[in-house]
């Protein structure tokens, strides 16, 4: 899928909700750590009406001892002004202290909750997201909300009660100078309103930007070794480099509208104090208006000064914050489809009969006019059978096994554990007896027995002995540390053939009734295949077994084979019924023949590459120069 039709890349064309509302989302998170932020923001208020309390005792001590010429009385004023100053930073002190660890809570605990929502999510949902839009929601969105519940939120709070106050003083001390200086000032909120209408959008733009870059590197880390054997790393390097310098743009775009801004917080203010000191120099010239009212007058206009400046980033922060609030929960409110039914029946001993009845299914990507892509496939598995599935590339075998463990829900029809609709079992009741192995084998950063008991944590030691046996995956017992060796971040230290064998051997140790391959053993040699398919033979006794099968040995594991064509089981029986009556079956098994003659031979060949001596080469080919 190309990354420009997801959904949601591109910033919405309108506000689906206000920067509060979007905010005010976040409430369920932020209540439990309120009062501390509360508090925090009691502390910074009480600092900023510390900075306004300064021009007040100024006041006083120009009109006071100033203009007695007391020097005396200048001492304890001089002293309050100190004891201000003292006060002011401890209450700084105080909000610091008080907003850090509420603010990290909130983080987490939202961090916490789109991992829990990420994890339960339907397969479909990650289909069509992008890992790096969820990374970057998780990661860089977050942090920003930690940063505006912390810092912004309370400073804008502050910053908000500071100026009104601060406006009061102003009007209670000159009316007129006061009016003045509102009236001036009033064109800023033109300007604002005008940069919250852009900024919006180019932030919106800016932060799922980061998102699809955040994609691109997690492609090419994940694609290293494709990238490096083509020879695709300048050419991966340049697609980095454009996405990168398109997010540079756009983020030149915001730090621009931000300087606009911000110049206008400045120029304008300054043009109000220009004017206002003008006529308040003609009013204290009149005696309307006292030297220590004028003076004190323009030291509150100056400390207002930073309330008034501060609402451009703070403005550029609140809509960030909220829309980092809206991608967090674009992805929280994305309703989950797969979920347990509101009264889960439960199969207290499986017996492992699996039917699937006219099933149909299509991704939710397909077209209206596309048929659908499983179309009505009926299919029973009696409990102990193996039953391979085989079908042309793209038949919708895949798809299939998909659905007994639900990873999608079929579209219509039903799947039926013995006779238990999988639909009304709890998704881990129904994932202990389904179990599944995939041929794209995935490994997780954790030891090889975690990794293997994975569907089986309290297993004993002896089931994951057995089941290693039966995956043929002993090698592993030679890794360094054994099976506590940790594997690399998907298993990628480890070959192919050796991935697929734990993957294996982490669907038997999980011991379902219904065992669900998908093509599993694609990535082993022919002789490792066979001795897994002999010890495979002892688990499937007992096991009903659904396997995907592309090679024709597979399918002679088999008891009976289901040939799926065009989305539909065409016909089901054993592999010499099949042979002997349908054609389809005769066209799929001589092209699987001809696919494994083919892989034989490249395994013959590079078998005899390996085996030729460097030295007999080396003569050849000088032979050959001679
Ligand atoms: N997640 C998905 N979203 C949309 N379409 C998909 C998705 N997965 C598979 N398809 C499409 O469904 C069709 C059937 O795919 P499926 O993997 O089920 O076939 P298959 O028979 O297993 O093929 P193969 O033998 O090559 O593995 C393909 O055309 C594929 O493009």
């Amino acid at each position: 899928m190309s990354s420009s039709s997801l959904p949601h890349q591109s910033p919405p064309a309108a506000k689906p909700i206000g920067h509060l509302s979007a905010l005010g989302r976040l409430l369920p998170y932020i209540r439990p750590v309120l009062p501390r932020l509360l508090l925090g923001t009691f502390a910074a208020l009480l600092s900023a009406l510390l900075s306004l309390a300064t021009p007040m005792v100024m006041r006083l001590l120009v009109d006071g001892p100033l203009a007695a010429a007391d020097a005396a009385a200048v001492w304890p004023v001089a002293l309050l002004i100190l004891a201000l100053a003292l006060g002011e930073a401890f209450f700084v002190f105080m909000r610091r202290f008080l907003v850090t660890l509420p603010s990290t809570q909130v983080e987490a605990t939202m961090r916490s909750a789109l991992y829990r929502k990420l994890q339960a999510l339907p397969v479909a949902f990650h289909d069509r997201w992008q890992s790096g839009q969820l990374l970057s929601r998780a990661v860089q969105d977050l942090g920003m909300i930690r940063r505006f519940s912390a810092f912004g939120a309370p400073l804008l709070v502050v910053n908000a009660i500071t100026l009104v106050v601060g406006i009061v003083i102003l009007f209670v001390w000159s009316p007129l100078l006061a009016s003045v200086f509102v009236v001036l000032s009033a064109p800023i909120v033109f300007v604002a309103l005008r940069f919250e209408r852009r900024y919006f959008l180019v932030s919106r733009a800016a932060q799922d930007q980061a998102g699809d870059l955040a994609t691109t590197v997690e492609q090419s880390i994940h694609g290293i070794r494709v990238l490096k054997a083509f020879g695709r790393g300048r050419h991966a390097l340049e697609g980095f480099t454009s996405q990168a310098s398109t997010l540079r743009e756009t983020e030149i775009d915001k730090a621009r509208m931000d300087g606009h801004l911000w110049m206008w917080l400045t120029i304008v203010p300054y043009i109000s104090y220009a004017v206002c000191l003008f006529i308040g120099v003609g009013l204290a010239a009149d005696g309307q208006l006292s030297v220590g009212t004028l003076a004190a007058f323009f030291a509150i206009a100056m400390v207002l000064n930073w309330p008034i400046e501060s609402i451009g980033f703070l403005f550029a922060f609140l809509i960030d914050a909220s829309n980092a609030s809206r991608r967090f929960h674009e992805i929280i409110d994305s309703e989950n489809t797969i979920v347990d039914p509101a009264e889960p029946v439960s199969i207290a001993q499986p017996r492992g009969s699996l039917v699937f009845e006219d099933v149909h299914f299509r991704y939710q990507d397909a077209q209206p006019r596309e048929r659908d892509l499983v179309d009505g496939a009926t299919l029973a598995l009696e409990p102990g059978e193996t039953m391979a599935l085989i079908g042309i590339t793209g038949s919708g075998k895949t798809t299939l096994t998909a659905l007994p463990t639900r990873l999608y829900d079929v579209t219509g029809g039903r799947v039926l554990l013995d006779g238990v609709d999988v639909r009304d079992l709890s998704l881990t009741e129904l994932r202990t007896h389904v179990a599944m192995a995939f041929e794209d084998a995935t490994l997780f950063s954790a030891s090889v027995r975690d990794n293997v008991l994975m569907g089986a944590p309290d297993a004993s030691e002896a089931a994951l002995e057995r089941a290693l046996a039966i995956a043929q995956a002993g090698f592993a017992r030679d890794l360094p540390k054994g099976l506590d060796t940790e594997i690399g971040e998907e298993g990628l230290s480890l070959s192919g053939g050796q991935r697929q064998r734990l993957a294996l051997a982490r669907a038997v140790a999980a011991a379902p009734a219904v065992l669900v391959l998908d093509d599993p053993l694609s990535a082993l040699d022919v002789e490792t295949e066979a001795l897994v398919e002999e010890a495979l033979r002892s688990v499937l006794e007992t096991t009903t077994a659904l396997i995907v099968a592309h090679r024709p040995s597979t399918v002679q594991l088999a008891d009976r084979v289901a040939l799926m064509r065009d989305g539909r089981i065409d016909d089901v029986g054993t592999h010499s019924e099949l042979l002997a009556r349908n054609e389809h079956y005769r066209f799929v098994i001589t092209s699987l023949e001809e696919t494994e003659r083919d892989r034989q031979s490249i395994e013959t060949v590079t078998g005899s590459m390996a085996a030729i001596d460097l030295d007999d080469l080396n003569e050849t080919s000088e032979e050959v120069a001679r």
